[in-house]
């Protein structure tokens, strides 16, 4: 425990009202002292419990409930009585509690948003609130926040539009925050853009508590997101802002929009892609290749797939290939086949990365073609999955691949588990164990042949905990791809001993030392290139030290001692 949290806090309130905050309240564990300073007396049991002993019960009534839904319907419970307690729960049991938390459960918690709603967390700011933004950021709970994820809903995970159920990822990513990143909860804030919904079953449902009215236009949204990034930056001018989940069609534009203006990034552009390179470079050094000799098949072309590629190419430039050279080694798939120049209606963004003429010729590949074509003809070595579609990738498929490359690298990265292209245990099965897998959500170990291989969970997870403590430790004002970049070269360091059978990613109990090795290695790249302030690394060790936050009680002191 650092210094600063063996000091008091001292407190103005008391009674029922600190009982109610769960920033401060401690249940069972507020010492006699405290219960006779802070009004508590008669409203506790009499038995005085440490963390460890509360924790103890709690676990004990997580495990009472069978579904995974109801476990996470219990833990935000914990989240919203007793902070303190979540944390040290979810660290003492980080491997079993993430999925619950976080991917896959989250998304469920989303679709079942309104129907399983208890307690108020973060912001909803709804459209018909327009006027009223700086009001709306005055009221959040939380002073000094310094790290903020914002969804509008219309993109959760594989599931598509769910709203205002939406908030259910922000809240999820924040937890990791803190769980990995060290970073206060007291300093986090999740926030929902609610701005309608077009998922005709919320629309029509009595439940849901969202605005119950079709999306906006575009340019009302657009004047609508520009107010709400206007008022932030007044109320919190340096903290951190991650989008997330946003559609297709918003989530690259908002990126290019905001990311010179304020500290911000899209964690599924360019955390997804960050974590997918540093994964792809663990799986390169197994095979003791360099990633520039991989050939590169993306099943979905949204901002996932297209985020991902453009990393993989400023990685193979930094390997030595020119950005042509890089870019042929990359074939995107869409629902309207391989992506190609000859095709009139791309986006400029799919545009930047689809196949030339002569890339096609050579391949003997036509526009449009589909992916076993594709597969047939360009003989990839890595095949990564971004489509949100079960099942794309079939036997055939995969034994395809396996033909031309005995040890294909495939990463079905779709979520929740139930969106994945194909599952590890089938991919092993069809390549008789042969091929290097990371998965977005989390699988258990596969068993081929007597062995059992782990499964790297390639989560954005491993990376934004880590950019958040370097913005914060370092003042970082803008966050930029050679950052992502320095976050995926950190990742692969630290996978550099994972043997085959232990997966391509060490395991998540691993995330907080990945994270602050992120933090530092992130930050001195930061001061490197003019976008924070110079410290020195001591000074840096030092600032994280004193930032990161672990689950534990503190003293507190009435305000007027
Ligand atoms: O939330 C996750 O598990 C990863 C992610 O960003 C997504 O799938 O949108
Ligand atoms: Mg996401």
């Amino acid at each position: 425990m650092s210094a600063k949290s063996r000091r008091p806090i001292y407190l103005s309130y008391s009674g029922p009202q600190l009982l109610a905050t769960s920033l401060l309240n401690k249940g069972t564990a507020f010492s006699a002292t405290e219960r006779r300073d802070f009004n508590l007396d008669g409203l506790l049991p009499a038995r005085f419990e440490t963390l460890e002993e509360q924790a103890h019960r709690a676990y004990l009534q997580y495990q009472s409930f069978a579904e995974p839904i109801n476990r996470h319907i219990y833990l935000r419970m914990v989240q919203d009585t007793n902070e303190t307690l979540f944390y040290y729960l979810l660290n003492k049991h980080l491997a079993e509690m993430m999925p619950i938390i976080y991917t896959p459960t989250v998304g469920d918690a989303c679709e079942r948003f309104s129907e399983i709603y208890r307690r108020a967390r973060g912001l909803f700011i709804s459209y018909p609130d327009r006027d009223n933004l700086d009001a709306i950021l005055h009221n959040a709970t939380k002073r000094h926040v310094k790290v903020i994820v914002v969804t509008d809903g219309s993109r959760i995970l594989g599931l598509g539009d769910q709203g205002a159920g939406g908030m259910g990822i922000p809240i999820g990513k924040l937890s990791l925050y803190t769980v990995c990143g060290g970073i206060s909860p007291a300093y986090t804030l999740p926030i929902l853009l609610d701005v309608g919904t077009d998922n005709p079953e919320l629309l029509h449902d009595p439940h849901y508590i969202g605005w119950q009215h079709p999306r906006i236009s575009d340019q009302q949204y657009d004047a609508f997101v520009e107010k709400f990034i206007c008022a932030l930056q007044t109320r919190w001018p340096d903290a951190l802002l991650q989008f997330e989940d946003f559609q297709q069609s918003k989530a690259l534009p908002l990126l290019q929009r905001y990311q010179n203006r304020l500290c911000c990034f899209n964690d599924d552009i360019q955390g997804t892609a960050a974590v997918t390179v540093g994964t792809l470079l663990s799986a390169c050094r197994i095979q003791n290749q360099p990633l520039s000799n991989q050939r590169i098949v993306f099943a979905g072309a949204g901002s996932a797939g297209c985020g991902i590629a453009a990393q993989i190419i400023r990685q193979m430039q930094q390997e030595g290939l020119s950005e042509a050279d890089a870019k042929k080694r990359i074939l995107l798939i869409d629902r309207q086949g391989l992506l190609s120049q000859a095709m009139s209606n791309l986006p400029d963004f799919q545009l930047q990365l689809a196949a030339s003429t002569d890339e096609l010729d050579q391949l003997g590949l036509a526009s449009g073609a589909d992916l076993l074509t594709v597969i047939q003809k360009a003989q990839p070595t890595v095949l990564i999955g971004v489509s949100g579609q079960r099942g794309l990738f079939s036997r055939t498929i995969i034994e395809t691949m396996q033909d031309n490359c005995p040890q294909p690298i495939i990463f079905p990265l779709s979520n929740p588990s139930k969106q994945i292209e194909a599952t590890p245990e089938e991919i092993m099965q069809w390549t008789q164990g042969k091929a290097l897998i990371a998965t977005g959500s989390p699988f258990a170990p596969v068993q081929i042949a007597q062995q059992n291989y782990h499964i790297a969970q390639c989560n954005n997870s491993y990376i934004f905990p880590g950019i958040g403590l370097a913005v914060i430790i370092a003042g970082i004002k803008q966050i930029t791809d050679n950052l992502m970049m320095t976050a995926s070269n950190v990742l692969a360091t630290a996978a550099a001993n994972q043997t085959i059978d232990q997966g391509l990613l060490p395991p998540i109990t691993a995330c907080q030392q990945i994270s602050r090795d992120i933090a530092l290695a992130v930050a001195q790249q930061a001061i490197k290139d003019n976008l924070a302030p110079p410290q020195t690394l001591a000074m840096l060790e030092a600032a994280l030290e004193k930032h990161f936050w672990q689950p534990a009680y503190r003293s507190y002191r009435r305000t007027s001692d």
